[in-house]
């Protein structure tokens, strides 16, 4: 999508994918992950996710990347921390003890920025993209995380009956995106109630990608 979409969005408070609680399916999952005592785990295309909060909680270090500042402003305020914000190359790095938001494009950040990490979550970030994009995010993030493990949450349906985002992302895609450099196991797929947009048949889907 190009970015000025991902603007508006924001601009317009058209954040439905926006969950106020978190993900009920990072709370369930997040243990499947193997992880030290004191992880560190990189969050695409993060939104001002309540997800992160929820990591930070348990001690997690997380680095993040989001397109729109007012996105990221959002997040530390509803954290109630009060960032240090400074320009990082393309990228305006917003900080804190334990966490570090880049805010620019993905497709600019690289391994040094992100620095080593356990693992990834990537919810509502693959199927944010359009199908043109997503060989070319699937690649970089491999590569710029170093091929770290992955907890993957999607969405599938019949996308010929909506159009995204967010697109559908089925779990033959993900093994074709991902099946040469990691063991994919699907831990969970379900029907969301009440589906999304119109749409009924809508599940949601958790992955573990480990090698
Ligand atoms: C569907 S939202 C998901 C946000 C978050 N992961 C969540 O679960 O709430 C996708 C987010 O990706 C951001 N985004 C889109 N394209 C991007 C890009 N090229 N680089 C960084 N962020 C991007 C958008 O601004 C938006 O906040």
């Amino acid at each position: 999508m190009e970015h000025d979409f991902w603007h508006q969005r924001w601009r317009n408070n058209e954040i439905g994918f926006h969950e106020i609680e978190g993900s009920y399916l990072l709370k369930s999952y997040f243990e499947s992950l193997e992880l030290s005592s004191a992880p560190r785990i990189f969050v695409p295309l993060c939104g001002k996710t309540r997800d992160i909060a929820w990591l930070l909680d348990r001690g997690v270090e997380v680095v993040a990347n989001e397109l729109n500042e007012n996105a990221v402003i959002a997040l530390f305020s509803e954290l109630d921390v009060e960032p240090i914000v400074k320009p990082h190359g393309v990228f305006t790095q917003y900080s804190a003890p334990k966490l570090c938001v880049f805010v620019g494009d993905f497709f600019a950040l690289n391994s040094v920025d992100i620095g080593a990490l356990d693992g990834v979550y990537d919810r509502a970030a693959i199927v944010a993209l359009p199908q043109s994009l997503r060989d070319k995010y699937t690649a970089h993030l491999l590569h710029i995380t170093n091929y770290a493990q992955q907890l993957l949450v999607t969405f599938d349906y019949d996308q010929s009956l909506l159009a995204g985002p967010p697109f559908s992302v089925t779990a033959d895609e993900v093994q074709r995106h991902y099946s040469a450099y990691y063991t994919v196991k699907q831990l969970y797929r379900d029907r969301i109630d009440g589906g999304f947009k119109g749409q009924k048949k809508v599940f949601d889907a958790v992955y573990l990608l480990q090698k």
